[in-house]
């Protein structure tokens, strides 16, 4: 597996805070990811770096087999270059069906004119069936996605994220507010997703971490603190001692 994202001697600070400091660690391509750390460890923080909402003071973060730097890049076109985010809330427009909800995310050139005289193509009716089966709301695709589930709404929000096709997709807390069974069903979407991309996830639920099955990245105060499996990290040292608060 190639590289796909590589994080170097990041730091960011915050009124003299060091939030990030000198990060540095890298996720493969097609590679299922989680990242962890007690509250204020810096995981949010790294994702707002990935996606260009924040500048880091110093360091690098490059993207693809061309290593493009993230850094020099807007927000927007970091979106087009493959970097895809999930926030935590749900953000689905309510009053549209999930099929137009998955037909409106589809990845397509979004030239005025295009938008103009677009027209529904079979082909694209097919990429969201298709979408539908793996977020699992393939009977659900005549609703109005805003009498779905919680759980539902962020699978919608999923597919509609997958529907651009990115490279890389960042997942914040998926499991938050979800029933056992919609927690399974959301470990099953992303174990898939990450065959064909790189999926990270920042998520607190231990349970839901080791269900992923996947390398696990501890952060602590801006920096990787251990990284492996979660058995090889939950028995570190470090570890134990940060989240016991020692
Ligand atoms: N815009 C900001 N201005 C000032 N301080 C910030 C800002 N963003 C983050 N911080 C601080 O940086 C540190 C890292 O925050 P971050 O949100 O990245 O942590 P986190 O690991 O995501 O925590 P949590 O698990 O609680 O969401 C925290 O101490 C936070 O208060």
């Amino acid at each position: 597996m190639s590289t796909l994202l590589e994080v170097s001697g990041v730091s960011v600070s915050f009124d003299g805070f060091k939030a990030i400091n000198n990060l540095s660690f890298q996720i493969a391509d097609a590679e299922l990811r989680a990242v962890i750390g007690p509250n204020g460890a810096g995981k949010t923080t790294f994702m707002d770096i990935a996606t260009g909402k924040t500048r880091p003071d110093e360091g690098r973060v490059l993207f693809g087999e061309k290593s493009l730097s993230l850094l020099r890049m807007s927000e927007a076109k970091i979106a087009q270059a493959g970097v895809g985010r999930k926030f935590q809330r749900p953000t689905v427009f309510e009053d549209q069906s999930v099929f137009d909800n998955l037909l409106l995310a589809l990845k397509k050139n979004r030239s005025p004119f295009s938008v103009l005289f677009y027209k529904k193509s079979e082909q694209d009716a097919e990429k969201v069936r298709a979408l539908a089966a793996q977020i699992g709301l393939s009977e659900q695709l005549e609703r109005h996605s805003g009498e779905l589930s919680h759980g539902q709404k962020q699978w919608l929000e999923i597919g509609m994220l997958l529907a651009q096709e990115p490279r890389l997709l960042l997942v914040d807390e998926p499991a938050a507010g979800m029933t056992l069974a919609e927690r399974e069903q959301t470990t099953d979407i992303l174990v898939e997703a990450a065959k064909t991309r790189a999926v990270v996830v920042v998520e607190h639920d231990m349970e839901f971490v080791r269900r992923l099955n996947c390398k696990v990245t501890v952060l602590h105060e801006g920096s990787v603190l251990a990284e492996g499996s979660l058995d090889h990290v939950t028995s570190n040292q470090d570890v134990i001692d940060v989240y016991l608060g020692r």
